[in-house]
């Protein structure tokens, strides 16, 4: 330390007494004081603090030795600059780019095109004065004087007489020349004017066109330009470290402000801000112990703190480390963002189920993919959030993969689905209790159907073309192997478990959805009610891909997203109907975060599937789905009275069931009391009841039918055959 002069001169014992301060201590002090007292007023245009060292204080040592780790993992670790900037390494940043410069281009052409009459007055007032300007600037630097008189009034002053002939003797050498030079530029000016006056008049125009403005820029007093400034406004702020900084420290969250308090840098800034895609993104490392999602789950409280509407701030967790947070700032609302047309209206476009297609975009239009294959789908959202077009675009990716077998029930009535008619092998619309029976039964079809396929799975595997006991891309697409993709769909599901079929449906769905996956069979559920009484938590624990569109509460979020995903900061309740369809928090495809669906209407749906028909027709699928269940249901009647006891006006399932493995053991082999149950379900005419039997003199009861019932439902079927 050292110790200035003066204080030699104090008493030694006062200065034994004096408080020994550790001024490193204090002065943080003194930044924590101020930084706590007040987010400091920020000056959002000044240069960027990202470029500016915010490296945190030196720290002890790492704990490991850099030696310890070995060489493959430090590579990995290493993490390189890109050589081309991130919004020029792809299409799409490019794209975005030059549309952002282009559009900032027109709007200044078209801000100042508009005060051009203001311009033309401004400079036909100060050319002129810029003319006489020009020339007596030009005279005084012929002469020389510029410095040399007052030095030469100097040296009169002093009477050194000696210096001042000196000086003008300079001033002339300097003035013979000039004046030359000045004849010179005055003659080539005369044969500019003449060549001009014997020219093209567009020679003369172009001429002015270029001195006219310069003489006025000369004229002008130097703080009034003539055009005026473009005023940026609030159209953009650009992100930089500093706004970054106020807006955390602005969330009220006491563990950032506290670290903030004691070191200024605890928030740094891994990676520069930098342009990706339409905005700029800010990679932040929060202060230790705070994680990102408590920061993104403040959305809206961030994007007060940066004065933005919140749909232009997606906060969202950056890998690498649970407090790593990457703000992204789109250069617009994303709600004025286009959205680029869905690659799967175009012509050609096809789907292959084994790998990805388009399904969400996210709010930078960054697509992310979706894949079918082994994987369930859960997507909810109160009404009006956009689910049944979410879910639709998954039916119709499906549709543009010939080999898929689609079928599905939309149990509100409004008719989403009626356009994929042409191609799905089963479909039913409506609440009434028909259509729920209907979709009952379709689910313990499902359910048989995930048995077979699981039998037929096994003997694959036995030949070794099934190698992980899961349906591959050759056994799919190998016509007669039966494990082709099934894609079934429930939209509005809380209608059947809420039902009287509510139980059986839900129990069975459990089972599909754990046994399913492997075999082929892909269940998309869309509800609009998720509480544990509209689907079973069997349901929504087993389901891998969840997709929350605007839901009201914290309850319903999770419900979708799973336990917990509300706290994680995945809050699809800052979306609102309507205005924001289309808008939700996706989870099972990649990174979770905000995600829109593609407007897909009807007539552009219509088109996707007439060309699904057309690849279905060409591979000669389309008649075959459709028959094949039809065939099954409407033949079981015909088989049941076939071996109906002769005589009996009711008889028991297991009766039937017996007599029917006799008649075709293919098909009903192994048939129970139950399952002849669910099989007749479509068919509301029989009634499955207690019938009473007398066996060795006792009364027994079990489940059986009427033959009067089973009489009406033929006649039933037989009547709707005719009118379709
Ligand atoms: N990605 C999107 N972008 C813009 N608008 C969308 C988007 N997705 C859906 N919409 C619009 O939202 C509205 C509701 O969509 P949809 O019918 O799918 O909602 P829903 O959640 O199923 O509601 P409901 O339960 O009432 O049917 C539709 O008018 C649709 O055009």
């Amino acid at each position: 330390m050292s110790i200035h002069p003066l204080n030699d001169a104090y008493d030694v014992d006062q200065v034994a007494e004096a408080e020994v301060v550790d001024l490193t201590e204090a002065r943080t002090r003194r930044i924590g004081a101020a930084a706590e007292t007040a987010p400091a007023e920020v000056d959002d245009d000044q240069d960027d603090a990202e470029t500016v060292d915010d490296s945190p204080a030196a720290e002890g040592g790492p704990v490991d030795m850099a030696e310890d780790i070995p060489h493959e993992v430090q590579l990995r670790q290493r993490e390189r600059r890109p050589i081309l900037a991130d919004w020029a390494r792809s299409w799409r940043g490019l794209k975005a780019a030059v549309k952002h410069q282009s559009k900032d281009a027109g709007y200044v052409l078209a801000y100042h095109a508009v005060r051009s009459p203001k311009y033309a007055a401004k400079t036909a007032v100060w050319a002129p004065v810029g003319l006489f300007r020009g020339l007596g600037q030009a005279l005084h630097w012929a002469t020389a004087e510029e410095g040399n008189w007052h030095l030469r009034q100097a040296a009169a002053q002093r009477g050194e007489a000696d210096v001042w002939l000196k000086l003008d003797a300079r001033r002339q050498r300097q003035t013979a020349w000039r004046w030359w030079v000045l004849a010179f530029a005055t003659a080539l000016i005369i044969t500019g004017l003449v060549v001009l006056a014997l020219g093209p008049a567009w020679w003369r125009w172009l001429a002015l066109a270029a001195v006219v403005p310069f003489l006025a820029t000369r004229g002008r007093p130097a703080d009034k330009p003539l055009t005026d400034r473009v005023s940026e406004g609030t159209r953009y702020r650009k992100l930089t470290a500093e706004l970054v900084r106020r807006a955390l420290t602005s969330l009220q969250m006491a563990a950032i402000n506290s670290a903030v308090a004691k070191d200024a840098k605890a928030i740094s800034f891994p990676v520069d801000i930098h342009r990706d895609g339409p905005g700029h993104i800010a990679i932040v490392d929060l202060p230790y112990g705070v994680e990102a999602s408590e920061v993104v789950a403040r959305r809206g409280r961030l994007a007060s703190a940066l004065r933005l509407p919140m749909d232009q701030v997606w906060p969202e967790v950056a890998p690498g480390h649970t407090g790593r947070l990457a703000l992204w700032v789109g250069y617009e609302p994303a709600s004025q963002m286009q959205q680029p047309p869905w690659a799967l209206l175009a012509e050609n476009a096809r789907v292959d189920l084994f790998k990805s297609f388009p399904w969400l975009t996210t709010p930078k239009l960054d697509g992310i993919d979706a894949e079918l294959m082994f994987r369930n789908y859960l997507i909810g959202g109160q009404p009006g959030s956009g689910k049944s077009v979410a879910l639709r675009n998954l039916v119709l990716a499906a549709a543009l993969d010939p080999r898929a077998e689609i079928r599905g029930y939309e149990l509100k009535g409004t008719g989403d689905f009626n356009v994929l008619e042409p191609v799905m092998a089963e479909y039913g619309s409506g609440f009434d209790d028909d259509t729920l029976a209907r979709a009952a039964a379709f689910i313990d079809w499902l359910y048989d159907e995930c048995q077979q396929r699981a039998k037929k799975i096994g003997h694959y595997a036995r030949l070794g073309k099934a190698p992980d006991n899961k349906v591959t891309p050759e056994l799919a697409s190998l016509k007669g192997s039966g494990l082709h993709p099934l894609v079934a769909f429930i939209d509005e599901i809380q209608e059947l478990i809420t039902s009287k079929y509510g139980k059986a449906a839900g129990e069975k769905l459990e089972k599909i959805i754990k046994l399913g996956r492997a075999l082929g069979v892909i269940l998309l559920l869309g509800t609009q009610i998720p509480d544990k009484d509209s689907l079973p938590t069997g349901i929504t624990r087993n389901v891998n891909t969840r997709f929350c569109l605007s839901v009201l509460d914290q309850v319903a979020n999770d419900m979708i997203l799973g336990t917990s995903a509300y706290k994680l900061g995945l809050r699809a309740t800052i979306f609102e109907p309507g205005k924001d369809a289309g808008w939700g928090i996706a989870r099972g495809l990649g990174a979770p975060g905000a995600r829109k669906t593609y407007n897909v209407n009807s007539i552009s749906a219509g088109r996707i599937v007439a060309r699904a028909v057309a690849l279905r027709t060409a591979a000669g699928n389309i008649p075959t789905f459709p028959a094949e269940r039809e065939v099954t249901a409407s033949t079981l009647l015909d088989d049941l009275a076939r071996v109906w006891p002769e005589g009996d006006k009711s008889a028991w399932n297991e009766t039937l069931c017996a007599a029917l493995a006799e008649l075709r053991p293919d098909a009903y082999e192994g048939w129970e009391a139950a399952q002849l149950t669910a099989a007749l379900k479509p068919h509301t005419a029989i009634k499955v009841a207690d019938v009473g039997r007398r066996v060795d003199g006792k009364s027994v009861t079990r489940r059986g039918i009427r033959h009067a019932d089973l009489l009406t439902a033929i006649a039933e079927r037989d009547r709707k055959r005719s009118v379709d």
